[in-house]
């Protein structure tokens, strides 16, 4: 199996396993995997369709502009420049990026702080973030429509070969060394903002502590 083959592959089951979570919804999200680095080579999800089937026209690779490198019908993901500066800033291998309520109410929420934090949260550690009173800070970016706005936007906080950032009332995208990392990181920030959800629900004047 060439490298493109067996990345289309892991990128597809990881699309498989979020499509499962119903992390899909009306056609949102797409989905990155980077398969050469001299120069910058990714698949990243056709636009427009629906990410919880799987089809040998799911992904198209795109170089490192995120224009594809070859002749094609497929749209690149409306959403691409934000997986190109992933690459162009980092060592990471996937880039992910999903609506769910959770992740949308979160970053309504929180939205005017323009960050959410989280401290003395086990699951914080998927950030590789061990120390006993660290605290995990996800910066939440204003929804431009405008993508190269976005784009830019977004890179502001791109800064190690793991992140996440939160796009208000739009979604999350997260990006990790490999597939593993990434979907790890997603995994974790979803489980952070539900329970943070939650734990507002008892104590709403959880909102107004500052950590
Ligand atoms: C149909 S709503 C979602 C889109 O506007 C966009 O935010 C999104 O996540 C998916 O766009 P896509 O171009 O399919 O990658
Ligand atoms: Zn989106």
């Amino acid at each position: 199996m060439s490298i493109l083959e067996s990345k289309w592959e892991e990128l597809a089951d990881v699309k498989a396993e979020l499509a499962e979570r119903d992390w899909f919804m009306g056609t949102s999200g797409n989905l990155a995997i980077k398969v050469n680095s001299a120069p910058v080579q990714f698949l990243v999800t056709a636009s427009g369709k629906d990410k919880r089937k799987r089809t040998d026209e799911d992904f198209l690779l795109v170089d490192q502009f995120g224009r594809p490198v070859e002749e094609t019908h497929l749209k690149p993901s409306a959403e691409t420049l934000l997986h190109v500066e992933v690459y162009r800033k980092t060592n990471a291998g996937c880039s992910l990026h999903v609506h769910t309520i959770d992740n949308n109410v979160i970053s309504e929420v929180y939205g005017d702080r323009g960050e959410v934090q989280f401290q003395g949260q086990e699951l914080i550690k998927a950030f590789n973030i061990w120390e006993d009173d660290a605290v995990l800070k996800i910066p939440i970016i204003p929804n431009y429509a405008h993508i190269p706005t976005l784009a830019k936007a977004f890179s502001e906080h791109v800064k190690g070969d793991a992140g996440a950032v939160l796009i208000r009332n739009h979604g999350i995208t997260v990006w990790g060394r490999n597939a593993f990392e990434a979907k790890k990181i997603l995994e974790a920030t979803e489980f952070l903002f539900r329970y943070q959800l939650r734990l507002l629900e008892h104590k709403p004047f959880q909102l107004f502590k500052v950590v």
